[in-house]
C-alpha cells in the first residue's frame, strides 16, 4: 500500500497553499467586509495614517488593529509604508471609497446580507437542488428582497457594479437599424439609460417588477435622464412582453431554470418586431474548464435563486433557435466577464 502511494509522482508545483488559499478565503472576505463596513477606506481616501491613529478613529484595540491593517496590506487593499503609515491601494481608492463613481459598497452589502447566508447551505443545495434563500423557496426571491428598502438599494447598486462592464460592449452593437428597445428585468435603468444616451434615436424602456418604479425614477433623476427611458411595471411570467425592436435580458435568464428561460425567449420572439433582435448577457460557460468566476456565479444562483445557474453558450444558442431566432455570440467566450449573445428575428 505504502509502495503504491510512493509510486505516485508528485507534481513539482504541489503545495499546501493550494488548499490553504481557498480555506482562508472566508477570513479574507471577513477582513474586507469588516474594513468596508467600518468606513476605513473612505476615511483614508487621499491621506495616510498610522495604525494607532486609525485604531483610535475606528474604535479598535491594538495590537489586533495593527494585524488587521497589515492583513489588508497583504490583500493588496492598503499600502503599508516604511514609516509605519497606511494608505489605500489604487484598487481600494477606486472601488472602496464611498462617493466614488465605481464604489462597490452596494455589492459588498448584497454579498454580506443576501448571498453569503445562502452560501452557508451549499452542501444542502448540492444534495437537494433546493435554494438556501428563504425568499426563493416561497417563489420569486426578488419579491422578498424588495420588501426591505436597504437590501433593495444595495442590490440595485450591486447590479450596476456588475452591468457597468457591459455598457461599452452593448454600445458597440450596431443600433442604427433599430428604433426601440426594452430592457427586460432592467432594474433601475442603468443599462437602458446609457444605451439611450449613446443612441439618441432609440426609444428605450425598462420592464421590471412594479416595486422598482420608485428606484428607477430616483436613479434616472440622479443620472440626469430627462425622460428618454420609460418604466413599465409588470411580471414577465404573466402575460406577453412589451413589443419592441430589441429586447434585452441582462443577468436575467440565469436567475431561472431552463423551462422558464425557454418560455421567456418564446415570449420575446412573439414581442419582437420582424427584423429585430433579442440580446442576452450572463456569465455563460463554453467548455469543460470555464473561468472560476462563471462557476462561482453558477453556485451563487444555485443557493440564492429559484432554480437558476449559469449555462453553456451552446444551450443559449439552442434555446434561441428553438424560439425562432438566429443566434450569434458577440465578443469573447471563456472570459471572466459575461458572454453577450444576440438572436436575430427574420
Ligand atoms: C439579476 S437582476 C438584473 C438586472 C439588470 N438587467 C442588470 O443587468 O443589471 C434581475 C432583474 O430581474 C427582475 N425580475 C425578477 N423577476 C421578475 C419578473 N417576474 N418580472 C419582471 N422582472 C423581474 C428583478 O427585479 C431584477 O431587476
Amino acid at each position: 500500500m505504502s509502495d503504491q502511494k510512493n509510486s505516485v509522482p508528485e507534481p513539482e508545483e504541489l503545495s499546501i497553499g493550494q488548499v490553504m488559499g481557498p480555506l482562508t478565503g472566508f477570513w479574507q472576505t471577513k477582513i474586507l467586509l469588516t474594513a468596508a463596513e467600518s468606513g476605513l477606506f473612505t476615511e483614508l481616501s487621499g491621506s495616510s495614517a498610522t495604525a494607532e491613529e486609525l485604531s483610535t478613529q475606528l474604535g479598535y484595540r491594538m495590537p489586533g488593529a495593527s494585524d488587521f491593517l497589515l492583513a489588508l496590506a497583504g490583500l493588496g487593499l492598503l499600502h503599508a509604508s516604511e514609516d509605519g503609515t497606511f494608505r489605500n491601494s489604487p484598487a481600494a481608492e477606486r472601488y472602496l471609497v464611498r462617493g466614488r463613481p465605481e464604489f462597490i459598497g452596494g455589492y459588498l452589502q448584497f454579498c454580506e446580507r443576501e448571498l453569503n447566508p445562502a452560501w452557508e447551505g451549499l452542501g444542502t443545495a448540492l444534495r437537494t437542488g433546493t435554494p438556501q434563500n428563504p425568499g426563493a423557496l416561497e417563489g420569486n426571491p426578488y419579491e422578498t428582497l424588495y420588501q426591505d428598502r436597504e437590501s433593495t438599494e444595495s442590490f440595485l447598486e450591486s447590479m450596476d457594479t456588475l452591468n457597468t462592464p457591459l455598457l461599452r460592449r452593448l454600445g458597440e452593437i450596431d443600433w442604427s437599424g433599430y428604433g426601440s428597445f426594452v430592457d427586460i428585468g432592467g432594474a433601475r435603468g442603468n443599462v437602458a439609460h446609457h444605451l439611450a444616451l449613446r443612441n439618441p434615436h432609440l426609444k428605450g424602456a425598462v420592464f421590471d417588477l412594479p416595486q422598482l418604479e420608485g428606484a428607477f425614477t430616483t436613479h434616472m433623476a440622479a443620472l440626469g435622464n430627462d425622460g428618454a427611458v420609460s418604466f413599465h411595471g409588470g411580471d414577465f411570467f404573466a402575460g406577453p412582453l412589451p413589443e419592441s425592436d430589441v429586447l434585452i435580458f441582462g443577468h436575467v435568464l440565469h436567475n431561472w431554470g431552463v423551462d422558464e428561460r425557454r418560455t421567456l425567449l418564446r415570449k420575446a420572439h412573439d414581442a419582437i418586431r420582424p427584423g429585430g433582435a433579442v440580446i442576452i448577457y450572463d456569465p455563460m460557460v463554453s467548455n469543460s474548464a470555464p473561468p472560476l468566476y462563471a462557476t462561482l456565479a453558477a453556485l451563487s444562483m444555485l443557493v440564492w435563486s429559484a432554480g437558476g445557474g449559469e449555462y453553456p453558450v451552446s444551450d443559449c444558442h439552442a434555446w434561441l433557435e428553438e424560439a425562432g431566432f438566429h443566434p450569434e455570440t458577440v465578443g469573447p467566450e471563456d472570459t471572466p466577464d459575461d458572454v453577450l449573445v444576440i438572436g436575430r428575428k427574420s
